[in-house]
């Protein structure tokens, strides 16, 4: 409430609010009172100006002429060009020996403080924290911003469910999970997955509507987790449920129908003995109609999808196709028009657009449509396609699941605008870099590097080669036999310069790049996805190791052994399952948030500890990664 003061005009009796309004306000106010009290004052005739004569035309009675100025040892402030009053400039001490706080020391009350003059100062002359943090973050604002409350009311939710078990997925699906996630003694659900498989299963709708005709129709929901949080497996599973349960209705549909036709003819036949038999209907196979569709941003993701599909279709038994432009299109044809038929097909968007275009009928019995990385998926590179896919798939599409880890503004605007009614399934830790991911910063600036951001590089990859900080199986921590780590450039030219840097440096690098030699990208990207090494990959990686310590011997150089590393762009750190690698190094500064969680997201998955090492050197934001820092450090979301 502003405190207001009631002051009235000697001339006018017209009451004016003097108290809070702002100091302009009052001097404008003062300004025409002093001039109504000149005009009273002078017994010259008047200009006709309203402002001049306040009063002019009203027939009031004339003050009297002995009003005292309340102002006498202060000259009226003197108009400046805008005709606004000039402030005397405050002298350094001019605040001392007076008794009245100056106005414009007094605390404000609008600020919110509680009586300090200077808000942004403390006692000891240091700056007090801003209360409003990430002031350089706000400058490319890009994320969606999640309420605290409704993340605590989430979690809430998440730890009803506990255990696969406890959901009502179908026994071979529970059996399956087994096969998607071996090496682990408890399988328990993911917060991705415990908001997700119980909404997709539609225990919530089926909870928050009794009446089951408000369910039919398209529902759509929108998967929101962090990295690593296993949200494959969150849309997969409900996915792969419902189509088995479809398939059995459907069977059940054709024995009744085969069981009608076979009694329809029985009688046709005693009827009429002299018909003659009607050939067998041939049934017309249509392969390439598959129930669900998956579509990610990358040829790599296409695998990656399809190796987990593939692991759950020998329990569950359904067909899972992944095709992508890596393959041959012998390759596609096969997968795709296999006899058996389809399933699950799993693409990128240009790939199955251009399918569909030739071949409408693909998109015909879609009934789950999941699009990973949606925010990648939407934008304006691939937008065209999704939505080319989505409009032909709509038809006979029943549930539509878009999944991230980041959602953009854009995006959030986009889906709210075409699907008012999307079910949002949001994670506590949305946005957030989980805490036992650690940033360390590199200041290239400094000595030794001066600016040289490769040599920085090359001596942080030696130094965490040569560390036993991490991996050592005496202080009882996670022993590796290699190290892996993922370098993250901005530029597509950069991948192929840092890496030539780094081999003739002795570390064992490699660039992977939309160009790269598609069997070189495989068998590169595979030793840093599996936690299992194949024999083959073994075989692979001791042969590279041995001609690489030749060479170095050759050329008598250090050569950094048990250490691999990828200098990669985004297109390294979308979806890629990187379980293994435990270090990241942000060669450049992301250039948004939705970067840097995607980026740092390639270590300390699933529960794993991992460490993030930024270089700043000249012209990057160190505010926005020490920012970056605080909010890692503080666990609260990105903005
Ligand atoms: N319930 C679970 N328990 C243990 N591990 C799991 C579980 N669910 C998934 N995982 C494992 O977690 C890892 C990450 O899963 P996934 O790739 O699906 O994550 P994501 O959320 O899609 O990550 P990103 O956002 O980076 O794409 C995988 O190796 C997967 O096997």
């Amino acid at each position: 409430m502003l405190r207001q003061t009631a002051r009235a005009c000697p001339f006018c009796e017209v009451r004016s609010l003097l108290g809070r309004p702002s100091q302009t306000r009052l001097y404008a106010q003062l300004q025409r009172h002093r001039a109504a009290r000149y005009v009273a004052l002078d017994p010259r005739p008047q200009a006709a100006s309203s402002h001049a004569r306040p009063h002019a035309g009203r027939d009031r009675p004339r003050p009297s002429r002995m009003v005292l100025s309340d102002s006498v040892g202060r000259p009226p402030p003197r108009p400046d060009a805008d005709g606004r009053p000039v402030r005397k400039k405050r002298e350094p001490f001019s605040h001392l020996n007076t008794t009245k706080v100056p106005w414009d020391l007094e605390p404000r009350r609008d600020q919110g403080n509680t009586g300090d003059a200077f808000p942004s100062r403390r006692f000891d002359g240091k700056k007090k924290p801003s209360k409003e943090p990430f002031h350089a973050l706000k400058m490319q604002r890009t994320l969606h911003e999640v309420p605290y409350g409704s993340r605590s009311a989430i979690k809430r939710k998440i730890e009803e469910v506990d255990s696969f078990e406890g959901l009502p997925l179908l026994d071979t699906v529970q059996e399956a999970i087994k096969d998607a996630l071996p090496g682990l003694e408890y399988r328990n659900p993911t917060p991705a997955q415990a908001v997700a498989i119980p909404a997709l299963l539609g225990l919530e709708a089926r909870r928050r509507a009794r009446n089951p005709s408000a369910r039919s129709g398209l529902e759509s929901f929108l998967l929101a987790a962090e990295t690593g949080s296993g949200k494959t497996l969150a849309y997969l599973l409900p996915t792969i449920d419902a189509i088995k349960r479809e398939e059995a209705i459907e069977a059940e549909e054709t024995v009744e129908k085969e069981a009608k036709d076979a009694a329809a003819k029985a009688l046709q036949r005693r009827d009429d003995i002299f018909a003659l038999e009607s050939p067998e209907n041939t049934k017309a196979v249509d392969p390439a109609r598959p129930r669900a569709v998956i579509l990610v941003p990358t040829a790599e993701l296409v695998a990656q999808v399809g190796a987990v599909a593939k692991s759950l279709s020998h329990t569950v038994k359904f067909r899972a196709a992944a095709i992508s432009a890596k393959n041959t299109a012998t390759v596609i044809r096969s997968r795709l028009f296999n006899e058996n038929g389809v399933d699950v097909l799993i693409s990128t968007p240009p790939l199955l657009a251009s399918i569909a275009e030739s071949n409408p009928n693909i998109l015909s019995r879609v009934t789950h449509l999941i699009i990973d990385e949606a925010d990648s998926l939407l934008d304006r590179s691939f937008k065209p396609f999704t939505t080319e896919i989505l409009d032909k798939a709509t038809p006979s599409l029943k549930k539509l699941i878009l999944c991230s880890a980041t959602i953009p503004r854009y995006l959030d605007k986009y889906l709210g605008e075409r699907f008012p009614n999307m079910n949002r399934l949001v994670t506590p830790n949305l946005h957030a870099i989980p805490r036992r991911v650690q940033l360390g910063v590199v200041d290239v600036n400094k000595e030794p590097y001066r600016g040289n951001k490769m040599l920085a590089c090359a001596d942080t990859i030696w130094q965490i080669g040569k560390s036993n900080a991490d991996y050592d199986p005496a202080e009882g921590k996670e022993p590796v036999e290699t190290k892996r780590i993922l370098v993250f450039v901005n530029e597509r030219e950069e991948t192929e310069e840092v890496a030539n840097y780094l081999i003739k440096k002795g570390v064992d690098a490699l660039a992977f790049h939309r160009d790269t030699d598609p069997t070189r990208q495989a068998k590169t990207l595979a030793s840093f996805t599996g936690t299992e090494r194949t024999k083959v990959q073994k075989e692979g990686e001791e042969k590279r190791e041995v001609a690489m310590t030749t060479a170095a011997a050759a050329a008598s150089k250090r050569l950094l052994a048990n250490t691999k590393v990828i200098v990669t762009t985004d297109l390294g750190s979308r979806g890629i399952d990187t379980v293994s690698v435990r270090h990241v190094i942000l060669y450049d500064v992301p250039h948004t948030t939705i970067d840097f969680i995607h980026r740092l997201g390639r270590t300390g998955r699933m529960g794993r500890r991992g460490r993030g090492i930024v270089l700043v050197g000249p012209g990057d934001r160190a505010d926005v990664v020490k920012e970056v820092r605080d909010a890692m450090y503080k666990g609260v979301a990105l903005i």
